[in-house]
């Protein structure tokens, strides 16, 4: 069901050079859920989950006018204070609600989250008046209505309290308990599976020599695919073989709603990610004009989609991020998503040059944005330092320090 048309990723005849917003335009134009749907899952189980239908109030919040304070709640118009009122026996408590009609021109005391008790409208907050002999004492200014939560003035019955593609939060959560929904329709988790390639790659753990390095791409992209809330497919590492890498593409095909493959996508000799994608399914190597990560493959391979990531981390990390979290919130039935930026002072000079978008690791320190001192992008200890990331446009800037720049956070790509 839902199936992606093997072409999606397709760039038009004579172009190979891809703007970034091209790029995530054709993206989101071209991809769709491709997940089914859990009916009916308990709240307890749909934190990060996506809506796949959208929910209305059962019943409305608050259901009864309350009090907001502890204190006297006044029946009848307020006369002109300081004035006494008398007050009846009893008192209005959070579960445990007056019932008889408060009459004209008395009070009753009434605490926090108590019903409203008939004949009343206004609530006095205790410090403002004084008790004695059964007679309120109020000082101070009141106006009508004051400390007093009418019903239904959060929700309505039948309002809708959240749309289908929302993805849920713990503050959301609360908005559909508060209303008594017990459960919900989401959509399945997306399955994504993570492959590393490369002869010098080798897993932590294993033994390795001067000329081989540890797989740092694997444990980072899996970690955001689980933090992103989707069902991590591992699918481990594998050599520069066409055979290997074709059998551990076939192996997430067959596991996966996505993969993503880092390494082996530009255009050297042992760059078989591509090949094999070009060979047996049907792929677009995007050239991307942003810096790092040019090089990003978008494939159908039997009829899955593949996101060949590039090998540097630091490129990695951004393409996941720029091209791949809102391709997969997409996929898994939630919003497209363009990251939320903040236009802040650069606390840096650079010299932009023209021609491709520069996306710097960053951070916010004292109201000033500060960049990584190294933009190469093997650094990973710049991906660790960073909270997120500045992206420059294409054409050329020079920026000093005081500058805006938009400064995205981690949080905008939904971490
Ligand atoms: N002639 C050209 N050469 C290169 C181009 C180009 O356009 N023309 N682009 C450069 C850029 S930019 C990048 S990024 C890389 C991307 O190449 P690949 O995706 O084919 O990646 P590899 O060559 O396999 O690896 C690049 C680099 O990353 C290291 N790596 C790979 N996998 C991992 C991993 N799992 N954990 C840690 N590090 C990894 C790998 O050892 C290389 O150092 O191509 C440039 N060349
Ligand atoms: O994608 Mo490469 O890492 O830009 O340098």
């Amino acid at each position: 069901m839902n199936e992606l048309r093997n072409d999606c990723f397709a760039l038009p005849p004579g172009v190979n050079w891809t703007p970034v917003d091209e790029a995530l335009e054709r993206l989101r134009t071209r991809l769709h859920p491709v997940v089914g749907v859990d009916r009916a899952v308990p709240l307890s189980q749909v934190n990060g989950r996506i809506l796949a239908s959208d929910v209305y109030a059962p019943r409305a919040h608050p259901p009864s006018s309350n009090s907001a304070v502890d204190g006297y709640a006044l029946a009848g118009p307020i006369s002109r204070v300081p004035c006494t009122v008398p007050l009846v026996e009893g008192r209005s408590a959070a579960g445990a609600p007056y019932t008889d009609q408060v009459p004209e021109g008395h009070a009753i005391r009434i605490l926090t989250g108590a019903v409203i008790p008939a004949g009343t409208d206004t609530v006095v907050l205790e410090e403002d008046c004084e008790v004695i002999d059964q007679q309120l004492h109020l000082n101070g200014t009141l106006k009508a209505g004051a400390n007093a939560r009418k019903a239904g003035e959060d929700i309505k019955a039948q309002d809708r309290i959240l749309t289908m593609a929302t993805r849920l939060t713990p503050t959301q959560i609360s908005v559909l308990a508060s209303v008594g929904v017990e459960s919900v329709d989401v959509y399945q988790r997306l399955r994504v599976g993570v492959l590393s390639t490369g002869d010098e790659v080798k897993p932590v753990g294993a033994a390795v020599t001067d000329w081989q390095i540890y797989d740092a791409n694997r444990p980072m992209l899996s970690a955001l695919v689980t933090q992103l809330g989707y069902q991590l497919v591992d699918l481990g590492h594998v050599l520069d073989r066409p055979e290997e890498v074709r059998t551990a593409l076939e192996r997430g095909a067959e596991q996966c709603d996505l993969i993503l493959t880092s390494g082996g996508v530009s255009a050297g000799d042992e760059d078989h990610v591509s090949k094999i994608l070009k060979a047996h399914g049907d792929i677009s190597n995007w050239r991307i004009a942003i810096k790092p990560g040019r090089p990003l493959a978008l494939a159908m391979f039997q009829g899955t989609p593949v996101v060949g990531l590039p090998g540097n981390p630091v490129a990695a990390w951004v393409c996941a991020l720029r091209f791949g979290a809102p391709a997969m919130s997409l996929l898994a039935g939630g919003e497209w998503f363009e990251p939320q930026g903040y236009l802040m002072p650069a606390g840096f000079s650079k010299n932009k040059k023209p021609g491709r978008s520069e996306m710097l690791r960053a951070r916010i320190r004292n109201g000033e944005v500060e960049v990584f001192g190294s933009e190469g992008s093997g650094r990973v200890t710049g991906l660790a330092w960073s909270e997120g990331m500045v992206e420059l446009g294409e054409s050329a800037q020079q920026i000093e320090p005081g500058t805006p720049v938009r400064f995205i956070p981690y949080a905008s790509f939904g971490l």
